[in-house]
């Protein structure tokens, strides 16, 4: 779904426009003057602009540069009149997008606009320009930086937000980041979680209701879509969608009309859409259990939060940013960890992701009430429990194993290919560079005689950096 303005003093044409571009699924407005199409587009979040030349109070192509100049910096479709070529140049000299002659037909608008969205969406990834508030996200890694650039080419437009990713990995939280930095931040950003849609009051609660329109309708009740008028939709869990109501809320986003139950007039919305699902839309799409023609529409864009054990260097961010808040609520002073606790962290796979680790650190931050510091046995039981059978399991052989595949020694290694502990080649990896850091840290800091800027000028690694590498082998660093 686009947001589309068109500026023709012909109101017959305008309907006719505003008919056919919400036929295709998208929300149009119009308006008949030069001045009033400038001030919609620096107040909207057009997608695109069909601008006419000739209109009561100005010539359209000489305030290009206005249209180009609003926040969402519109694509420029120009309405020349039959047989101008030469408008049509000077138009595309002066910025503008693409032309077409009027009347158009609907292919031609259809081709003009999927083209336009399609540019824009180029043009919105490959910019990196922009930045974009993260109101609360925390995370650096590549991965992260990554979805980054995608909030901040989603935020430039209205088209429909397809975000997946495994349950704790933020979709929510990166849904709501998408709306506060969009143009519609001051409107309402609404949350409907579709596992609690039953099936028999779906369309109620999609669509509203009008007093008396069933058993129980004690008022008259607005409905999901009008709620989110301007503001954004958030649909969590669309993979919950029974197929009845997948169809008919596809109806909804093809024609931007629906009929609130009971009442005798159609209603419009203009919501942005964002949703989310942990399942496999294209698996379910082959079991016939999710209707494909939604799924490509609700996925124009699509953004695939990792789960945090693929971004493991992000959790000494979300320590430091967790511990401190949590502390913080519970009115107590905040607490440092230990190189074991974060270790413990690098060591779980955090299957519930950041909303586990969160989880976790409130628990350890309570069970360490007394202390200043958090240690492994501060954290909740079930990982405490879960590390060390991992840990008992694998100890033996996979320490041989290792031992055997990272030896210096030109003796033939011992083959693990029977055992079921085979330890991966990320865990032998991670154990050489863990033992490198332990006696390289300790030999820096004798060599560094404790001056942590030489240190740093030696080592050539950040303070942050060679602090953080201290912290995680509980090597105490008094430097002077
Ligand atoms: N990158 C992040 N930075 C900071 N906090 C995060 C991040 N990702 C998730 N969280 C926190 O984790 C918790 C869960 O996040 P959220 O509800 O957005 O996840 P979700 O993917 O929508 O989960 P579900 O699929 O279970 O609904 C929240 O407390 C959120 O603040």
């Amino acid at each position: 779904m686009a947001e589309i303005l068109v500026i023709d003093d012909d109101l017959i044409f305008n309907e006719v426009m505003e008919e056919q571009i919400t036929r295709l699924g998208h929300d149009c407005d119009t308006v008949a003057s030069l001045y009033k199409g400038i001030s919609r587009a620096q107040k909207g979040a057009y997608d695109i602009v069909f601008l006419d030349v000739t209109l009561p109070d100005g010539n359209g192509l000489s305030e290009l540069q206005a249209f180009k100049n609003a926040a969402s910096a519109p694509e420029i479709v120009i309405l020349t009149g039959y047989g101008d070529p030469e408008g049509a140049e000077v138009a595309i000299k002066n910025g503008a997008w693409d032309y077409i002659q009027k009347p158009a037909s609907i292919t031609t608008i259809q081709l003009t606009i999927s083209r336009a969205l399609r540019f824009r969406l180029t043009k919105l990834q490959s910019d990196s320009s922009r930045t974009v508030v993260r109101h609360g996200i925390i995370g650096n890694s590549a991965k992260i930086k990554e979805c980054m650039d995608h909030i901040a080419q989603a935020a430039t437009s209205s088209i429909n937000v397809l975000i997946t990713g495994d349950t704790g990995t933020g979709k929510e939280m990166f849904a709501k980041a998408i709306h506060l930095n969009s143009k519609r931040a001051g409107k309402p950003f609404i949350v409907a979680d579709c596992t609690s849609i039953p099936e028999t009051l779906a369309e109620s609660l999609l669509f509203g209701h009008q007093k008396g329109a069933f058993t129980g309708a004690s008022a008259n009740s607005l409905g999901l879509f009008l709620q989110a008028d301007e503001g954004t939709l958030f649909l969590d869990e669309i993979g919950d969608l029974s197929l009845p109501v997948q169809k008919s809320f596809l109806r909804v986003l093809q024609e931007r009309k629906f009929r609130p139950l009971g009442a005798r007039e159609e209603k419009q919305s203009k919501f942005r859409l964002i949703s989310a699902t942990n399942r496999h839309l294209e698996k379910m799409i082959t079991e016939g259990v999710f209707r494909k023609d939604l799924y490509y529409r609700l996925r124009a864009i699509h953004i695939h939060l990792p789960p945090l054990r693929e971004r493991m260097e992000d959790i000494p961010l979300l320590l430091d940013y967790y511990i401190p808040k949590v502390c913080e609520e519970m009115d107590i002073k905040t607490k440092k960890y230990s190189g074991e606790f974060l270790n413990a962290c690098l060591e779980y796979d955090w299957p519930g992701n950041v909303r586990e680790l969160v989880n976790a650190v409130n628990n350890s931050c309570s069970n360490a009430i007394n202390d200043n510091e958090l240690f492994l046995y501060h954290m909740p039981l079930e990982i405490r429990a879960h590390l060390a059978k991992k840990k008992v399991n694998s100890t033996v052989v996979h320490d041989e194993a290792i031992q055997s595949i990272t030896s210096n020694s030109h003796a033939e290694p011992v083959s693990y290919t029977g055992t079921d502990n085979f330890p991966t080649y990320k865990e032998s990896r991670r154990a050489v560079v863990d033992q490198m850091e332990s006696r390289y840290l300790r030999e820096l800091l004798k060599h560094s005689s404790r001056d942590f800027k030489k240190a740093c000028n030696v080592s050539g690694l950040s303070r942050a950096r060679l602090y953080e590498l201290f912290k995680k082998h509980s090597i105490s660093v008094k430097y002077h």
